[in-house]
């Protein structure tokens, strides 16, 4: 597997030597250095100047040396202490995992914090660009030598051969939800919004990998669906479990999670950094409510 990705300590070199074309596409943001954001100039674009505010949330080390951002990326990434909480989520649950893949790994928010807990992570995106800063910020953690990136689309890679050889022991992903219009309907239909493909097809996906999943969702999710599809996939006593996703006291979203270890585990990890610390003397940063896809069986 490891032959199929590239390394992010290496991203550039092997980019470079593997796939030329590529590389000449993203040569001129390399040279210019134009996707590195420092903290204190504020993006020219003034629609993300709400976004930059809340700069250091996305990635504190922010301020010692810069971090790579895509436009998109402003309002994608994963704020740290979100996915501070999920890395440790996982590592509580599964203290022996190894590997973990992180499918739509964006600028790496949540890659960097599962590479800081576990000694293999790969990344996975169809955006040059966005595996370009995800190896970047890695640098900047220092944990770059713990990710590997693979560029594609996940419709196409999920169907390669060598990802099933592999043992991964946890899948997480943060799909697109279709843009800021999510919430204008009160419920969220995963089944014809979520992007690129619907829960069942984007789950099913994923079980020929692993059966431990951790899907970051909108808030106002069909909790109808997950339960269905629980049932469809895994069987009529299969349970989905759903965190409640905080940040600062406001609702970021949804995880669904799918896999015994990771379901049954009671009591989550203490939140590790400063600003989880101080969120939770006020407001816990993920509130640990569980929902099994049965709960649905019982109340009908
Ligand atoms: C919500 S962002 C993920 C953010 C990431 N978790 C982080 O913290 O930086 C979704 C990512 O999915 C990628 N993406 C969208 N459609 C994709 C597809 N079909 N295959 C692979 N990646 C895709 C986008 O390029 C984007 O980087």
């Amino acid at each position: 597997m490891g032959k199929k990705f590239y390394h992010a300590s290496h991203f550039k070199h092997t980019l470079k030597k593997r796939s030329h074309n590529r590389y000449k596409r993203l040569e001129p943001l390399i040279k210019d250095d134009s996707l590195r954001i420092l903290s204190h100039v504020k993006p020219t674009d003034s629609s993300l100047t709400k976004y930059w505010r809340f700069r250091k949330n996305l990635f504190s080390k922010i301020d010692s040396n810069g971090i790579y951002m895509t436009h998109e990326l402003w309002f994608s990434v994963t704020p740290e202490s979100i996915a501070s909480f999920f890395a440790n989520f996982v590592r509580a649950c599964m203290p022996e995992a190894q590997v973990i893949l992180d499918v739509f790994c964006g600028g790496g928010g949540n890659t960097i914090q599962f590479a800081k807990q576990f000694p293999k992570v790969y990344g996975v995106d169809f955006s040059l660009e966005h595996l370009y800063c995800t190896a970047q910020n890695a640098k900047v953690y220092e944990v770059d030598d713990r990710i590997w990136l693979k560029y594609g689309p996940w419709e196409k890679i999920c169907h390669e051969k060598y990802l099933e050889d592999i043992k991964v022991d946890c899948i997480f992903a943060s799909p697109p939800w279709g843009g800021p219009n999510y919430l204008k309907k009160d419920i969220y239909d995963l089944e014809t919004n979520l992007q690129p493909m619907g829960i069942t097809k984007l789950l099913e996906s994923m079980l020929k990998i692993s059966k431990n999943i951790i899907l970051f969702l909108p808030r106002n999710s069909d909790l109808t669906q997950l339960a269905n599809v629980t049932r469809k996939l895994l069987g009529r006593d299969a349970k989905c479990r759903v965190l409640y996703v905080k940040e600062n006291g406001h609702l970021k979203g949804i995880v669904a999670i799918w896999g015994d270890a990771l379901v049954s585990y009671e009591s989550g990890p203490e939140a590790t950094t400063e600003k989880d610390k101080s969120c939770d003397e006020q407001d816990e940063p993920v509130q640990k409510e569980t929902i099994p896809a049965s709960f649905y069986d019982m109340d009908g």
